[in-house]
């Protein structure tokens, strides 16, 4: 038996001046999943995620998350309903530690007055604690962000959208720039993380998608070029011809 779908996009299309950089597009997100989203640069894969999470809207088209309709929502009640997107670049405070870093992305952590006014209880130590543990940063704790490796700051980036609990998150290139060991210790963050949540992952490390994929979406042109097991993706030969041929 398939699991419950937990994000429905149907017939969704974006088009810039004419230009349809997500065109028709239809997928289907299981819970617990973690998708792959692949395809050659151009071919919409950020618009998606950008689409999803509210920073561009639709043209037409609807993206049902559980039950609500997110192609209607702002971007701020998008991560509220439980959708959580990390960009390609870390948006940490450098000059914070891990911790206070955590504590500010707890919800409600950054309230109306700032983080100085935030009370910080035995509940959200012991969640700082928990995500720590879980991004492997707990011995680091007190470390200034700015003073941690490009891999732990991604992670930090992980753990601060984690601590908000969405039940999708969304990564752009995770791994990119990573050492190896980093590389599986993230494989291995992302397969613990999707035991109670669904992951979409734009990626164009081969190696990294075969090691967390699920199921692999291929985008080609603003479309759906290919989608399945990245052991039959990889034999398709349109995918061959328009990407991992080159
Ligand atoms: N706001 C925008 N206005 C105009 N064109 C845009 C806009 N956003 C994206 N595009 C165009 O849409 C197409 C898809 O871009 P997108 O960044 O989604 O591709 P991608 O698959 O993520 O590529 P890459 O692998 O290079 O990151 C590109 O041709 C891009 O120039």
């Amino acid at each position: 038996m398939r699991a419950p779908i937990l994000l429905a996009i149907e017939d969704l299309t974006v088009s810039f001046d004419g230009f349809k950089a997500v065109d028709g597009l239809n997928l289907y997100v299981e819970r617990n999943e973690v998708r792959v989203v692949i395809g050659p640069n151009g071919a919409g894969k950020t618009t998606l995620l950008d689409l999803i999470c509210g920073k561009t809207k639709a043209t037409s088209g609807s993206i049902r998350f559980r039950d609500t309709e997110l192609t209607k929502l702002a971007e701020n009640n998008i991560v509220k309903a439980g959708v959580g997107r990390k960009f390609q670049t870390p948006s940490i405070y450098e000059n914070l530690t891990v911790r206070e870093n955590l504590q500010l992305s707890y919800p409600g952590g950054r309230s109306v007055f700032g983080s100085l006014f935030f009370k910080v209880t035995d509940k959200v130590q012991s969640r700082v604690q928990e995500i720590a543990e879980e991004i492997f940063l707990a011995d680091r704790l007190d470390t200034s962000a700015g003073l941690l490796s490009h891999g732990q700051k991604q992670w930090l980036e992980i753990g601060m959208l984690l601590i908000q609990d969405p039940e999708l998150l969304m990564l752009d290139e995770p791994v990119a720039g990573m050492s190896v060991s980093e590389r599986e210790a993230t494989a291995d963050l992302l397969r613990r993380i999707s035991k109670n949540r669904s992951v979409i992952v734009i990626e164009h490390d081969m190696d990294f998608v075969k090691d967390i994929a699920h199921r692999v979406t291929v985008l080609h042109q603003g479309k759906l070029l290919a989608e399945g097991k990245m052991d039959d993706v990889q034999k398709n030969e349109k995918v061959i011809e328009v990407y991992l041929g080159h």
